[in-house]
């Protein structure tokens, strides 16, 4: 089987995106990346952190390492290291539809996307909450965040949310959705035959009975108890502050948490460097890096690559799973 094909979308131009895919051009990987974006700001980056970079055409068999299949997306705005200029929202947004799109008709076998600026990209006039809301849309389809590390993996009931709307989101029919998404991606993607999910409770001690909060009670027990019935092994609702100590997470092959603060630091704490952040549920593989822009860092070469080399095997091994099974 030829190597699966990866769009490899840097991200915001003025982060630490770019100069993480140069060193992924310098790097073996067993797939064909294809980045999509900007030229002269990659071959600026590569200067400034003193890579050679080579650019090559989109359909090219074999390359060399240091150098870098290229589509030509340019960018409104040539922007200084770390600081986001607002003109260039519509390319950042136009990339990742670009590779979507290439996903979506077989032209690459899946996506790998470095941060995203998102004050930057609604300050240039384009309306985003996060990726995984724009493929969600662009695909039509409903989907999961997951960040996953060699360790652990935590998906999200709800994403980039005020905090303030998080409760009245929380209804049994999302919540099943999310399951049943989590579930499936669970057993397809990652070969897990029968996954247990342990689903967090919302409010302090989950709710304690009823005396510091309803929403256990009314509304995520009595759908886990009707999905634990019809054959899932689902844990919970349980007490998050206690759920992921290490023998609470035995057999556990997924945490569902109920918004992006209640899983997303334990996840990140837990190993911030070889975690990645998968949108479950589209069409195609999608892996992101874990991380944001960190503008405090890019340009000088000092950001860590792990994360976006983890994306890259992950989507490389997703790809070709989904290959297979065609
Ligand atoms: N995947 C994505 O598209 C994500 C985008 N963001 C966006 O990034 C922007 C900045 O967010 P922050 O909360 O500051 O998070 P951040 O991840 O950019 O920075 C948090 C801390 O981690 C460090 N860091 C991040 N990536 C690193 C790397 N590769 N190597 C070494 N150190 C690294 C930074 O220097 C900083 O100290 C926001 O606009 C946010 O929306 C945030 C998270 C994920
Ligand atoms: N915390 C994850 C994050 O902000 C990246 O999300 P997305 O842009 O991949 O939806």
């Amino acid at each position: 089987m030829s190597r699966p094909r990866l769009a490899l979308v840097p991200g915001e131009p003025a982060g630490v995106g770019p100069e993480l895919c140069i060193r992924a051009a310098w790097r073996e990987v067993d797939a064909d990346l294809v980045a999509i974006g900007d030229r002269a700001t990659l071959q600026r980056t590569a200067d400034a952190i003193g890579l050679d970079i080579d650019f090559t055409d989109a359909e090219a068999a074999d390359v060399a390492p240091g150098t870098l299949r290229l589509i030509e997306l340019p960018h409104a705005a040539a922007t200084p290291f770390g600081t986001p200029d607002p003109r260039n929202a519509r390319s950042v947004i136009d990339g990742l539809l670009h590779a979507a799109a290439g996903c979506r008709d077989g032209r690459f076998d899946g996506m790998v996307t470095g941060p995203v600026h998102k004050a930057a990209i609604n300050a240039g006039g384009v309306p985003y909450t996060g990726t995984t809301e724009l493929l969600a849309d662009d695909a039509g389809c409903d989907v999961v965040m997951m960040l996953a590390n060699p360790a652990l993996r935590v998906a999200l009931a709800t994403t980039h949310l005020p905090l303030r709307a998080v409760p009245d989101a929380v209804t049994a029919p999302l919540l099943e959705q999310v399951i049943g998404i989590l579930d499936a991606s669970l057993r397809r993607d990652f070969g897990i035959a029968a996954p247990r999910i342990a689903v967090l409770g919302l409010n302090p001690h989950a709710g304690e009975s009823g005396h510091l909060g309803m929403e256990e009670v009314e509304t995520i027990a009595p759908l886990l108890e009707r999905l634990r019935a019809q054959g899932l092994d689902l844990e919970g609702p349980l007490p998050a502050d206690t759920a992921f100590l290490p023998a609470r997470l035995e057999g556990v092959d997924a945490v569902l948490a109920m918004y992006h603060d209640q899983g997303l630091p334990v996840l990140k704490y837990s190993g911030f460097e070889s975690a990645v952040n998968l949108t479950l549920g589209l069409p195609y593989p999608r892996v992101a890096v874990d991380h944001g822009t960190a503008l405090e860092l890019a340009g000088t070469g000092r950001a860590d690559p792990s994360s976006l080399f983890a994306a890259i095997d992950q989507c490389a091994i997703l790809g070709r799973n989904r290959r297979l099974r065609a």
